[in-house]
């Protein structure tokens, strides 16, 4: 059982209210979300992340930066349990998550969106919907938690189907929901990506280059989701090589160089850092 397992607690993301008794009942509101601690990970003789540690506040929108090859992607992955990290801790929400399970870690309400390749071209929207939560929380956990009784499937399957279309509705793609995932178009899967991700309810999304591929309206969209969701209390962390996109909508930038944090702080504070700057100059960004 984990910690969170063993707390009372009743939380939403929508309300922003968090109460808890037990173990972590000190655990604020105002307590970062998720704090990574001298995390470092090695492959072989490459140290990709190396003694990185930074916060994200709770309900904001935060963007991991920094030039091709300074960790950002291996953070991301120790983060969701792909990679377990060689030293260091990883808290989400008081829990520690350090190197958990992919599955447990999104059970936890930590979700990143589903590359592209992930999603099964030939289902529809509305299948690859359906697919997600069990995608997500891991299959085993899934029927763990299935009931027993025909008729409590059939009733799980029903307010599955009504949340995926209320997803696709809020997304604007629920005119798509019959066509198969394979004829969208990179934008539309984007969408269907943060859509899915969704569905399982997180607090926080992590969000790796969201904007590659979107065109410029599609983009706006994106982001007025963000800030929507943002303002229903969930929290965001980004990978983006958009400059514009960061500097503009992040509240926090953590800038990594070499595997560790090089900077952090507000995004005017960060763009005219001179280490940042160099930084970038001697990158091949
Ligand atoms: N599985 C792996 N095996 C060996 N080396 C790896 C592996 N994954 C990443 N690396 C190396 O670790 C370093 C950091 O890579 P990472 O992909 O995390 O950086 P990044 O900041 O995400 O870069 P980019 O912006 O180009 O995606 C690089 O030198 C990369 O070659």
């Amino acid at each position: 059982m984990s910690d969170a397992d063993a707390t009372t607690s009743t939380e939403s993301a929508a309300s922003n209210e968090v109460t808890t008794t037990g173990a972590d009942s000190r655990r604020r509101l105002d307590d970062p979300i998720l704090e990574l601690e001298g995390v470092v990970k090695r492959f072989g003789g490459i140290t990709a992340v190396d003694g990185a540690s930074f916060q994200v506040e709770r309900g904001s929108i935060t963007g991991l930066i920094g030039p091709n090859g300074a960790g950002k992607s291996t953070t991301f992955n120790c983060i969701t349990g792909v990679h377990t990290p060689d030293e260091g801790s990883i808290v989400f929400d008081g829990t520690d998550i350090t190197g958990n399970a992919p599955h447990r870690v999104a059970n936890e309400g930590l979700v990143r969106t589903f590359q592209i390749a992930r999603e099964l071209p030939e289902m529809t929207v509305l299948e690859n919907m359906m697919l997600a939560p069990k995608d997500q929380l891991g299959e085993s956990l899934w029927r763990s938690v299935a009931p027993v009784s025909r008729q409590r499937v059939v009733e799980q399957e029903e307010e599955l189907r009504e949340r995926s279309w209320e997803m696709l509705e809020f997304f604007e793609i629920d005119h798509l929901a019959e066509e198969e995932a394979g004829n969208l178009s990179g934008g539309q899967r984007k969408l269907l990506e943060f859509a899915r991700a969704l569905l399982t309810d997180p607090e926080m999304l992590l969000l790796d280059e969201p904007m590659a591929g979107v065109n410029p309206s599609l983009e706006k969209k994106l982001l007025e989701h963000v800030h929507e969701l943002q303002d229903q209390g969930y929290t965001f962390l980004l990978v983006e090589h958009d400059m514009d996109v960061i500097m503009n909508h992040c509240e926090h930038v953590v800038v990594m160089h070499q595997g560790s944090v090089l900077a952090e702080g507000e995004a005017a504070e960060i763009k005219s850092n001179e280490q940042v700057i160099e930084a970038y100059l001697g990158g091949d960004v």
